[in-house]
């Protein structure tokens, strides 16, 4: 080993199996182990360490990771343990690394290095077309199915007509159909989807040897993080640029794999000895983040699944508090809880980005958020509606697409009538039609002579596409993307229709939209000498974890599937019942292995404090589930001595014809409980004790029993509300 005192410094705060993995030269290495043992941690310090010790240069470095959130974190923590800008180095996520490939090949497979990239809704809106055009019936095939069947045949590499050769149902034939049409059409448009960035590169790859030969010359050294949660076409990918070194470190946890609904192959870890019979395997055994009471439930949970890999984690931690379970009446005042909590912890001097609460699906943040809001609790939440996903933002996104990609026709029909400028569905079919059969891009077909188009369609459309095509000038003119996006939203009148609106929607709009001129505006800071078309992929890419801000003030909302590879001092998890966690539809399709890893990655993202929730009903007003609950079979397999529940509540579930006064009673038992003057109590009301003084009601449990934390000694304590002498301040 060098004896640089800098690689001594980078070795040190290693255990020893961290530091084999660190150092572990050619070959490729495997790195299997539980949460929070410190595989990032190995992955950045690896990357410093090649680079420190000169055997790799940043050029001929590729870490893959999961978002992009954890791929600049990446890139930061190696620059700080070298000391220097690394800006050649691959640090990015699958996606990004293909649509970056792709923008320097694609010609060799008949795009453009303008091609746009389409989300989930460009896909759908192009599949629905496609349904049209087919005369499918969109009720008995909708878009949404023929999107999932579509993706998985993309993930498992197989093209529309390896897709036909295994037809078995109508169903299939159908969606061979639709898969084949989509496919012509994405390629016509100078498309690809998310799916295609991976498929297209690995077909690049196989095709073209000397590309391959490029790559797999550059990246000498090829790092991945989450390797679980790889699919089909990322192995193959993978394979295809590491045959000739076989430099592939990767790491994972098969605990953690919980993306099998999207094609990922928890296989693909367990077989990389397989696959490598020469491999160097590494385990680590030391838990660095949690508690052990947190761990020992997280443990607990996951060794219900048959065929896990067992592995012993251990911490040095300290044992921790117990992990606090809490019953609720409804979704409502699970709310209240969570809010009263993080105020007391505010209160207590912690910090609201120290707090985290996850759910497993994103319908169940609202109710919450509302209660935030209420209360005034800074929150920033990861997922749900995006903000690239709002209609205004998407109007503007597509107006630049169309400006630097000509051949888009979904972009030119979601912009070419927004606002209203009197083209009807049918001028644009035309426009497209035109397009097609003359062999045109749809900008020059937008601006020929269309035979059919009337009159008044064909004098807006004329108006709009010079509009465009003065925009078009200053593109080509190098107009910095800010500016661009300015004129562009003043000289389509899109921000006067807007204005015109004098709604508080079409305000929250506009808002919305200064904030993507915010966006562009830091793009121009950033990259000097950045185009539209980059500036474009940047934000197609951003995945939902990018929206996080390091914001001192903020709790973070997110899914359980969000969280993974994050970690917070302290964690709620709200919704812990039988059909929310683990979901109604894994309970159905007997699929619980996915779900109870799930909440192995949840749990194991508390640091030192763990609290989890469930209330009684959900949804009584409306709402898909409605009705009583089952407590979380999750919450049941956590040793009761790990948690603060010391008696179980078996309260007894109600026939339907009772559910009514069953909740009144539920109502009275478990959301208020009576003080000695005949008033109630509710969650985060302030109290006084006579003897402990001031606190805050942090739960009510039934039988009257009234939780305060007083705020004298920081204690939690259960008090009968009937007899202790507690008044509401
Ligand atoms: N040897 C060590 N000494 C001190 N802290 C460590 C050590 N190894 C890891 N850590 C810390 O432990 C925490 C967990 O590490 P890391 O995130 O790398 O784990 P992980 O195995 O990638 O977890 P996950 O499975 O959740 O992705 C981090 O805060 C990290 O800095
Ligand atoms: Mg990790």
């Amino acid at each position: 080993m060098p004896a640089d005192a800098a690689i001594d410094a980078l070795l040190e705060g290693l255990n020893p199996p961290q530091r084999d993995a660190v150092v572990h030269g050619e070959g490729p290495l495997l790195i299997l182990a539980g949460a929070g043992s410190g595989k990032t941690r190995v992955l950045t310090h690896r990357i410093a360490y090649l680079l420190r010790t000169g055997q790799a240069k940043p050029s001929e470095i590729l870490a893959i990771t999961f978002t992009n959130k954890a791929a600049s974190e990446m890139r930061e923590r190696v620059e700080l343990l070298v000391g220097r800008a690394t800006r050649a180095m691959w640090v990015m996520t699958f996606h990004a690394a293909c649509a970056r490939m792709l923008r320097a090949d694609a010609h060799r497979l008949g795009y453009t290095r303008q091609f746009t990239i389409y989300d989930s809704a460009d896909q759908r809106r192009l599949i629905k077309k496609c349904l049209d055009d087919l005369d499918v019936d969109v009720k008995r095939f909708t878009p949404r199915a023929m999107q999932s069947q579509i993706s998985d045949a993309k993930n498992k590499l197989r093209s529309p007509e390896d897709y036909r050769q295994l037809v078995g149902s109508f169903f299939e034939q159908t969606v061979a159909d639709v898969y084949d049409l989509y496919e012509r059409e994405l390629h016509r448009s100078n498309a690809m989807d998310f799916d295609d960035l991976l498929v297209r590169s690995v077909n690049l790859l196989e095709m073209f040897q000397e590309v391959r030969d490029r790559y797999s010359a550059a990246f000498r050294w090829i790092m991945v993080d989450e390797y679980q949660d790889t699919n089909h076409v990322q192995y193959r990918w993978l394979q295809l640029l590491t045959g000739d070194h076989r430099n592939l470190a990767v790491v994972g946890d098969d605990a953690q794999s919980i993306y099998g609904f999207r094609g990922a192959d928890i296989k693909n870890i367990l077989n990389f000895e397989d696959d490598y019979p020469d491999a160097h395997v590494v385990k680590l055994e030391q838990n660095y983040r949690s508690t052990q009471t947190i761990l020992d439930a997280a443990n607990a949970v996951i060794s219900n699944n048959r065929g896990q890999m067992t592995k012993h984690l251990w911490t040095d931690v300290g044992e921790g508090d117990p992990v606090r379970v809490r019953e609720m009446a409804d979704e409502h005042a699970e709310s209240r809880f969570v809010t009263a909590e993080v105020n007391r912890l505010v209160d207590e001097g912690v910090s609201r980005a120290e707090i985290a609460i996850f759910y497993r699906t994103n319908a169940q943040s609202r109710v919450l958020e509302d209660m935030l809001v209420r209360a005034g609790v800074g929150y920033q939440i990861i997922g749900g509606t995006k903000f690239y996903e709002r209609a205004e933002i998407k109007d503007a996104v597509n107006y630049l697409t169309f400006l630097v990609n000509p051949q888009d026709g979904t972009a030119f029909t979601r912009i070419a009538n927004s606002p209203r400028r009197g083209l009807g569905q049918t001028s644009m079919s035309r426009v497209l039609a035109h397009a097609a059969s003359m062999g045109m891009t749809v900008w020059d077909a937008a601006i020929d002579d269309i035979p059919g188009l009337a009159t008044a369609a064909r004098k807006s459309l004329e108006r709009f596409m010079s509009t465009m095509t003065r925009l078009k000038e200053r593109v080509e003119g190098g107009a910095p993307v800010a500016q661009l996006l300015q004129e562009l939203l003043e000289e389509t009148g899109y921000k006067e229709a807007l204005e015109a609106e004098r709604t508080i929607e079409a305000q929250g709009r506009l808002e919305n939209l200064e904030e993507l001129v915010r966006v562009t505006q830091e793009y121009d800071a950033n990259n000097p000498e950045g185009n539209i078309g980059e500036f474009l992929q940047q934000i197609a890419l951003l995945a939902d974890a990018d929206t996080i801000r390091d914001d001192e003030g903020l709790v973070t909302l997110m899914t359980l599937h969000n969280a993974k590879g994050l970690e917070f001092p302290i964690v709620f998890i709200i919704g812990m019942e039988d059909g929310t966690f683990p979901h109604s539809r894994s309970i159905e399709e007997g699929n619980i292995d996915e779900e109870r890893r799930l909440a192995y990655v949840g749990l194991t993202r508390a640091m030192r404090d763990l609290t989890l929730t469930y209330a009684r009903r959900r949804g009584a007003f409306g709402g898909s589930m409605g009705g009583p609950t089952i407590r979380s079979r999750f919450l049941d397999e956590i040793p009761r001595d790990l948690t603060d529940q010391r008696q179980r509540l078996s309260a007894g579930f109600p026939a339907p014809g009772r559910v009514a006064s069953w909740a009144g009673a539920a109502q009275a038992s478990a959301e208020v409980a009576g003080d000695t003057d005949g008033s109630v109590f509710r969650i985060g009301e302030d109290v006084v004790h006579s003897k402990l003084g001031e606190g805050v009601v942090t739960g009510l449990e039934p039988g009257g029993i009234v939780v305060v934390r007083f705020a004298g000694d920081g204690s939690e304590r259960k008090l009968m509300a009937d007899y202790a002498p507690l008044k509401r301040r």
